[in-house]
This record gives structure tokens, sequence and C-alpha cells, in this order.
């Protein structure tokens, strides 16, 4: 069945939770350990590695399937098949920006406005070298293999990283210049492996089950109570996915109404529904919304 890479460092720990989160529990015996496994029919093999070799491995064929960043897909050029983007990175569920940054006080306002020879210091080498080219900038790209914050103003003269939050541009005085990708967690296969008919009906069984999870995210389920009278106050205020479900419960003038809501919000709403006539609400987690 499928042999599945799964990255290492920044998405680990939200990667293994998402897997959690969509019954393929990830098991190995330490965090240390970079060989696992998923207890799945759909899933025989699972290593633990760097993002940024993990487009090449899938284009090899090492892996069937994997999960890495676009920014290192659109690095190595590597060509995978994406299975569609996971809404997750290491802190939030934000995509991470690749972007040029320079000293707050830098005279450059925009990428064109850097003279010949600016030194540039990057983890992102041939994204940073095709983004030059585009607009017509001779720089110096100086590979970089972390802390690339640091290095300015006295190693380079400017960077180009990754950002999600934008603490580590703040803590390091730097101002964005230019933004060179928008780059969101993605699922990708090998070419080979997804024009197999039963890999690649697995590989879908599993974004079906990740994207579920996602989607669950952020969202609780509200079961209630209502009279007839005052069913339609209740639904006026209640939110939905589409359309709330309403049942006649099997004694008297009462509905049942029950309906997906963002969990944001819930403190509010529940005392509303209760103001308008609500009774026995119940407030649910739900761990799937499958379409
Ligand atoms: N806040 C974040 N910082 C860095 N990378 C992030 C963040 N959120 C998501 N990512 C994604 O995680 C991957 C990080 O890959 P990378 O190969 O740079 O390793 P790493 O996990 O950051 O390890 P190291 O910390 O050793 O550099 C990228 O695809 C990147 O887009
Ligand atoms: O916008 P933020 O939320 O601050 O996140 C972005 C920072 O996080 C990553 O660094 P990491 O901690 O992985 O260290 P590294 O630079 O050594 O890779 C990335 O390279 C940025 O430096």
């Amino acid at each position: 069945m499928l042999s599945l890479v799964l990255p290492k460092g920044s998405l680990e720990k939200a990667t293994f939770e998402l897997f959690d989160a969509a019954d393929l529990t990830v098991r190995r015996g330490s965090d240390r350990d970079y060989r696992a496994s998923v207890d799945d029919p759909r899933i025989d093999r699972v290593r633990v590695l760097r993002p940024q070799e993990i487009p090449t491995y899938l284009e090899q064929g090492l892996f069937d399937l994997g999960i890495t960043g676009r920014d290192w897909i659109t690095e190595t050029q590597a060509d995978v098949v994406s299975l569609g983007e996971l809404k997750y990175s290491k802190a939030t569920s934000n995509p991470v920006r690749v972007i040029m940054a320079v000293p707050k006080d830098a005279p450059w306002q925009s990428v064109e406005d850097l003279p010949e020879g600016v030194r540039i210091s990057t983890e992102f080498p041939a994204l940073t070298e095709r983004f030059l080219t585009e607009h017509g900038v001779k720089a110096r790209v100086v590979p970089s293999y972390g802390a690339t914050e640091a290095k300015v103003p006295d190693i380079v003269d400017a960077i180009v990283d990754l950002t999600e939050t934008g603490s580590s541009l703040r803590k390091n005085g730097l101002r964005i210049l230019d933004t060179l990708l928008v780059s969101y967690t993605e699922l990708v296969a090998n070419r080979e492996a997804y024009e197999d008919p039963n890999k690649r009906a697995a590989m879908e069984d599993i974004a079906l089950l990740l994207q579920g999870a996602i989607r669950a995210r952020g969202n609780v389920l509200l079961k209630l109570n209502v009279s007839d009278a005052q069913l339609q106050d209740v639904l006026s205020i209640m939110p939905s996915m589409s359309s709330p479900t309403v049942t006649r419960l099997a004694g008297g003038e009462m509905h049942a109404v029950e309906s997906v809501v963002a969990k944001h919000g819930v403190n509010t709403l529940i005392p509303a529904i209760k103001a308008a006539g609500g009774c026995d609400i119940l407030e649910i987690p739900i761990s799937k919304i499958v379409d």
C-alpha cells in the first residue's frame, strides 16, 4: 500500500496532531525516531524527514505520499502531484509567506531599488534567483542554513525568509520589501503512484480524513429544544453551515434544532438562544466535517 513521508521540524507537532485528529495516529518510539507507523490498512511505511527534501524524494518515487510546504515544492521545482492544501502552519492555520526583508531604516522601498551586488541571504536560493531575474536585479545570493534574520545588516544587506506571525522580523528590526510566495502546507504524491487506481483511492481517502479534521477545527454542534411559538426567533439568530436541522419532538409543541456553528462566538450565541426561547442547549465537540 502507501509509503508516507511526514515533515520533521517546524511542521512536525502540528502534523502529528492533525493525523491524530484524522484517526490516523502516527506511532513512534520517541520524537528522535524517524521511522513510524500508522495503524491503517492503507499505510504500510512511515518516515519523518526534513520538509525541504520531501518534494525530491516524492518525485524520485522513494515515497508515494507526503506532506511538505509549497515553498519547498517551488524551490526544488519537483514534479509531484498535489492533493490539496492543508491549512495549517507551525503556529496558526494561516499560510506562511516567503518574503524579502531589509533593515527598517534601509533606503530601499521596492526590490527594483536594490543596488547591483546587493548581498541577500536565504534558504531559498533558486526561488530568490528567479525572483531577482524577473525584476532585473543583479545580486549576490548567499545560501543560509538557518537564523537568516540575524545576518542583517553586518553579514548581508537583505534576506529572503519565511514569516508566519511576523515575530522574528519584528525582533530583528526588519521591514518587508516584497512577497515572493504565499505557501500552504500541502499533501503531495509521486506522479506514478497517483496514476495507480488503488493507490490513488487510498490517497484520496487520507486526504478526505485530513481535510475533514481541519474543517472541524473551530466548529461545534449546538443542539437545543424550542417551542413552536419561539422557533422562528431562535432560527433567526442561529448560524449554520447550510441551514439548521429542525425536527418535531414526539410529544407536545416542541422542536429540536441542531446546527454546526463556529466555536468563536458561542459565548454570546448561547445566552442569545436562551433569551430567544431555546432550552436544553447542548454544545458538542466535532471531530470531522466531510462534505
Ligand atoms: N512558522 C514557520 N516557520 C518555519 N517554517 C514553517 C512555519 N510554518 C510552516 N512552516 C513550513 O515548514 C517547513 C519548514 O521546513 P524546513 O526544511 O525549513 O525545516 P524546519 O522544520 O524549519 O527545520 P529547521 O528549524 O531545522 O530549519 C516549510 O515548508 C515551511 O513552509
Ligand atoms: O514569523 P514567525 O512566526 O516568527 O516565523 C518565522 C520564523 O520561523 C522560522 O525559523 P525557525 O524558528 O524554524 O528557525 P530557523 O530560522 O533556524 O529555520 C523561519 O525561518 C522564520 O525565521
